[in-house]
């Protein structure tokens, strides 16, 4: 998908809050899908709902845009209470995306993109520009899709006409239950790396579901790992859920390589390295760039015979960090100095995501 930014072509600024306050669900035969969550999602933050199979997530979604109707508490979009909205009207200011995406099989994909500006009652011309600018929002020529079938798409193709036409009236929030899981391993990745630079250009308030923690840990600024009856047993960062799981739940589920898994989302920074020696600088020793993720530092370090690595800030060396130490990150978090770092890990990335939701970027 190119992304580039495009001026006014999309409305950025356009996201609200959610608060959900003890929210409940129980079906009519008794099924207490949803015991009472509550959980903070600020404007502009892509929030991952994680948990086993049936552990209520989707409903916990489908809740937010009242497909489900709540049988306790309260949802809240920037402060007002959406229990008392008509539903519809709600629907129309959130963006839904679905696994197998739902596109209408017998409209064009212009069409489909076109269906709430539709119901909207925008006229011909305005719905007309807002097709062309979402399909190449999301690098689908519009002279070349736009009067396609569905079926006449990939899997991938389809996937992003479905986020397209989530988008189409600029909702307020987008809600995505396992949108990528339908595609291949490879094109999934793709198409997470696509919507990240996407994400950063329209900075919309996200709520994504997912079966997968490594799309959770690349996605998510914030995680919530559920467990049953929707059921919170944490909420935090990427790198506070892989490196201090709050609960022995969150421990099992974010399994045994969660230390890797961690690497991934912890930055070399001047902070974290050693100083540099006169016989470090001497010696030809791999480098990486300031920034790279200590997973890559890791990936250098086990390609080389070296036991340490250079850091360097525009080709000049700043620090080192030795395989020791990238391996002790790796460590799952078993005693208190462990728990430590993991715990300032997690202010720095909380910093670090409102920052990014703050600048439009991330640094994953
Ligand atoms: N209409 C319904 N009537 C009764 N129980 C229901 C209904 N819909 C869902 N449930 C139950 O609510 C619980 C939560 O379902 P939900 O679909 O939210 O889970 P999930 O975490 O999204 O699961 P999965 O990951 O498998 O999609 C499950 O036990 C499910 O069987």
């Amino acid at each position: 998908m190119d992304v580039t930014p495009r001026g006014s072509a999309v409305d950025g600024a356009h996201a609200a809050s959610i608060s959900l306050d003890r929210i409940g669900k129980r079906y009519p035969d008794g099924t207490e899908a949803v015991g009472e969550l509550t959980l903070d999602v600020a404007a502009g933050e892509m929030v991952v709902l994680i948990g086993p199979s049936g552990c209520g997530k989707s409903t916990v979604l489908r809740m937010v845009n009242r497909l489900v109707e709540p049988t306790g508490g309260r949802i809240l979009l920037d402060g007002e209470d959406v229990t008392r909205v008509d539903p519809v009207q709600l629907r129309r200011r959130i963006g839904y995306v679905i696994q197998n995406v739902g596109l209408f099989p017998h409209q064009t994909i212009s069409a489909n993109v076109a269906t709430v500006p539709q119901l909207l009652g925008w006229p011909r011309d305005r719905r007309r520009r807002r097709v062309t600018e979402l399909l190449e929002l999301v690098g689908l020529d519009p002279t070349q899709f736009g009067a396609r079938y569905p079926h006449e798409l990939s899997g991938g193709q389809r996937q992003r006409v479905g986020v397209a036409r989530a988008l189409a009236a600029d909702p307020v929030v987008l809600l995505m239950d396992e949108p990528f899981s339908a595609v291949d391993p490879i094109v999934r990745t793709r198409l997470q790396e696509e919507f990240l630079r996407l994400q950063a250009e329209v900075r919309k308030t996200i709520v994504l579901v997912t079966h997968d923690l490594d799309e959770a840990v690349r996605l998510g600024d914030r995680i919530a790992v559920l467990s049953e009856g929707g059921r919170l047993e944490q909420f935090d960062t990427p790198a506070a859920v892989l490196g201090a799981p709050a609960t022995p739940f969150v421990r099992e589920f974010v399994g045994a390589d969660r230390g890797i898994r961690r690497l991934a989302v912890t930055p070399v920074t001047r902070d974290t390295v050693e100083p540099v020696s006169a016989a470090t600088t001497a010696a030809s020793l791999p480098t990486v760039p300031l920034g790279a993720s200590a997973y890559d530092a890791l990936g250098v370090l086990l390609t080389s015979a070296a036991d340490r690595v250079v850091v360097t800030d525009h080709n000049h060396p700043v620090g080192v960090l030795t395989r020791a130490r990238l391996l002790d990150w790796a460590t799952p978090a078993t005693d208190g100095t462990a728990h430590r770092v993991a715990q300032e890990e997690s202010r720095s990335g909380d910093k670090r995501s409102s920052q990014q939701i703050h600048d439009g970027h991330r640094s994953r």
